[in-house]
């Protein structure tokens, strides 16, 4: 038996030696490896942190002192010395979550993967345990040098940096990278702090030479400490007022557990800055250009490639079609909050890199730095994923719509994305978008209405238009059998009892309720809109001659495009009733894309059932079909069952009152 399966908390790792520390990291790293790579995960940004979390649980005291983590994909060495060795279902329904999360564990907090956020939460709890005179627990808070560039990391410095009595570490896990190399003045200047002080140098220089035994090592690290505060140019830390201690070789337990025990000991907000590596001791990761194995699939860990491959994803369409678009248009520009490759703007700024900018993670700067260059004359193109863009609201409201910009937004990773947990979804995007006037969105069925409406988004002129798409492969193009208004007909009966209205992706579940309230004998029209917002001025007229209109969105139900449809209706005083079928009001646990959609109901059995179940009750008043399957007549009679439509419906916030699993606010 190793090491490692004798840490089930932080107190054993406090009675390791040396020595047994460095055997338990190679453990650790050889156990990230063969688990991370059977389920797909964050293995170059774990393997970046083991000496680093080792150091951290064994100078401080989770979770009576409070260690955030930013982001908190680089959390599983976390995971594993609080107990939780079991990663055979990690991301996936049942497993651990590939964020930290307090339902798992009491040494979590933040579950948010959105980055830039640590220091502002430290911020608080440090001010929080002051005020109530709470003096035996420390605060950390660790951020990459990536989530350093985020805005809300600045606001937070700028308020923890003037509190000289605030009792909060901050430690910077600099690996020099995002997923490519960092950008910005920020990261040159963590470049020049290590480079021109010199001190790792030194340090690894005199460990080789002396052999040091740990009084000579200290005393060292006190010569060096006191060198640097004589010659060492003062660092932007230290101008703002932060104690600063670094840069220290964060793969050296030794080195980080003295850096972290001074800040401990420091009565004010301390900032540890620490070299780390990307993929730290596994060369494929080490090695890997892109971006040092951030985010893998299933792979086989003796060579690092992926099990199976990719297929044709939205991401590769859109950013194939951009290239396209940009020969014969000088004007469009790129824009990336640093994730260049995920995004699909790689093969843009390998074709023109003068006219892509990677501005960090900087969603917030990413916006309005577009409204400028729309403002110059440029016709910008802000490819981000859905849910990140929640961080810019405003500055799409404020700085691009009410200046009649016209940005593109591409959202990728738009609707479930399952993997990631509840801040990954990309669920929000509609229906936030919903409030920006002049603002349009467009949500594609294919890669050929992908191709399309990004063509039309970059026709649109007076203001914002959005383009938003889902996760991973794009299946076989969806033909329409006509059109209409510029809507896109994809199945149309004789009989007009129903009219589903398809938002993008969905077009495929549609056209499977459709088939099946179709062998029920109701006639069927199923529309891709194409343009979800504003709602097509034809809709209301083209729902007038059917019985019920269904809307089925990848995106947050309350006031989603469902909600429009059913307020243009009673605007347009149509009475046509609308069933609207989206993801409920709710944080959606982590999980495979098809198991969280199913958990919301969003499966052609489950809006089959709904939708008959309306008509069934709708049928006491309306003509009944010409035939009742066997399946229907059992749904119908088998209360049992026409109480799992009743709960779909619920859960949709139907039938009058709260849905299933609908948050009431
Ligand atoms: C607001 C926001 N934008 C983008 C992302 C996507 N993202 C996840 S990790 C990451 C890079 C983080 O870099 P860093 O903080 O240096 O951590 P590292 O992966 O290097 O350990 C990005 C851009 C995110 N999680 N949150
Ligand atoms: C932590 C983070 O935000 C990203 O690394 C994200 O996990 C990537 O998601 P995809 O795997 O969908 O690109
Ligand atoms: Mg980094």
């Amino acid at each position: 038996m190793g090491l490692l399966e004798s840490i089930r908390g932080p107190q054993d790792l406090r009675v390791l030696s040396g020595e047994e520390l460095l055997t338990l990291s190679g453990e650790i790293r050889r156990f990230l490896v063969e688990q991370v790579s059977r389920t797909g995960g964050h293995l170059g940004p774990n393997l970046g942190t083991v000496e680093l979390t080792l150091a951290l649980h064994r100078v401080f005291d989770s979770p009576r002192d409070r260690i955030v983590w930013d982001t908190g994909h680089q959390a599983y060495v976390h995971k594993i010395v609080t107990g939780r060795h079991d990663f055979s279902g990690l991301r996936q329904r049942g497993g651990l979550s590939g964020y930290p999360c307090g339902a798992e564990s009491e040494h979590d907090i933040v579950e948010n993967s959105h980055a830039s956020t640590a220091l502002s939460y430290a911020d608080g709890l440090a001010k929080g345990y002051r005020l109530r005179g709470v003096t035996d627990r420390k605060v950390v808070a660790v951020i990459g040098d990536g989530a350093l560039t985020g805005g809300m990391a600045w606001e937070a410095l700028n308020n923890i940096a003037a509190a000289k009595d605030l009792p909060l570490v901050i430690v910077v896990n600099d690996n020099g990278r995002s997923y490519a190399p960092t950008i910005g003045g920020l990261a040159d200047h963590l470049a020049t702090l290590r480079t021109t002080r010199g001190y790792e140098r030194f340090l690894d220089w005199s460990k080789r030479l002396l052999q040091p035994t740990p009084v000579v090592y200290d005393t060292l690290h006190a010569i060096k400490t006191g060198v640097k505060d004589l010659v060492a140019p003062q660092g932007m830390f230290e101008d703002l007022g932060l104690k600063y201690l670094g840069p220290i070789d964060g793969h050296d337990i030794e080195a980080v557990e003295t850096a972290l025990r001074q800040a401990a000991a420091f009565d004010g907000p301390v900032l540890v800055h620490c070299l780390t590596r990307k993929g730290n001791g596994y060369p494929h990761a080490e090695n890997d250009k892109a971006d040092c194995f951030h985010a893998v699939r299933v792979m086989d860990p003796t060579t690092g490639r992926p099990t199976t491959a990719a297929g044709r994803s939205w991401t590769s369409v859109f950013g194939a079609e951009l290239v396209t678009l940009a020969e014969r248009r000088p004007e469009i520009v790129g824009i990336t909050a640093a994730m260049l490759g995920p995004t699909g703007l790689d093969a843009f700024a390998e074709r023109f890199p003068e006219r892509v900018f990677d501005v960090g993670i900087a969603e917030q700067h990413a916006v309005t730095s577009a409204a400028g260059l729309a403002m110059a004359g440029l016709r910008p193109v802000v490819a981000v994923y859905a849910t990140f863009l929640n961080r810019a609201f405003d500055q799409v409201l404020m700085d691009v719509a009410l200046h009649g910009c016209p940005v593109v937004f591409v959202l990728d990773r738009a609707g479930v994305t399952g993997d990631d947990g509840p801040s990954h979804n990309g669920m929000w995007d509609v229906a936030m978008l919903q409030a920006v006037p002049g603002l349009r969105i467009a949500a594609p069925r294919d890669a050929r209405t992908l191709r399309e409406e990004l063509r039309e988004a970059l026709r649109v002129t007076g203001g914002p238009a959005v383009v938003r798409f889902p996760k991973g492969a794009v299946g076989p193009d969806i033909p329409a059998v006509d059109e209409a208004d510029g809507m896109a007909v994809l199945r149309r009966d004789a009989g007009r009892d129903v009219l589903v209205l398809s938002v993008g992706a969905m077009a495929g579940l549609a056209l499977g309720v459709a088939a099946r309230i179709g062998e029920e004998g109701f006639g069927v029209t199923v529309v891709d809109p194409r343009w979800v917002k504003p709602v097509n001025a034809a809709i209301p007229d083209m729902a007038r001659r059917y019985r019920l209109v269904v809307t089925v969105e990848d995106g947050l139900r309350a006031g989603g495009f469902g909600s429009a449809v059913a307020q243009e209706l009673r605007d347009a005083g149509v009475g046509t009733p609308v069933a609207d079928f989206g993801i409920p009001r709710r944080f959606l646990q982590h999980g495979k894309r098809a198991e969280v959609l199913a958990e919301c109901g969003l499966t052609v059995e489950d809006v089959s059932a709904a939708v008959l179940h309306r008509l069934a009750g709708k049928n006491r008043r309306l003509a009944a079909p010409t035939h009742v399957s066997p399946w229907l007549a059992k749904l119908i009679a088998d209360p049992r069952l026409a109480g799992r439509a009743r709960q779909v419906l619920a859960s949709n916030g139907y039938s009058g009152h709260r849905g299933v699993g609908d948050q009431t606010h």
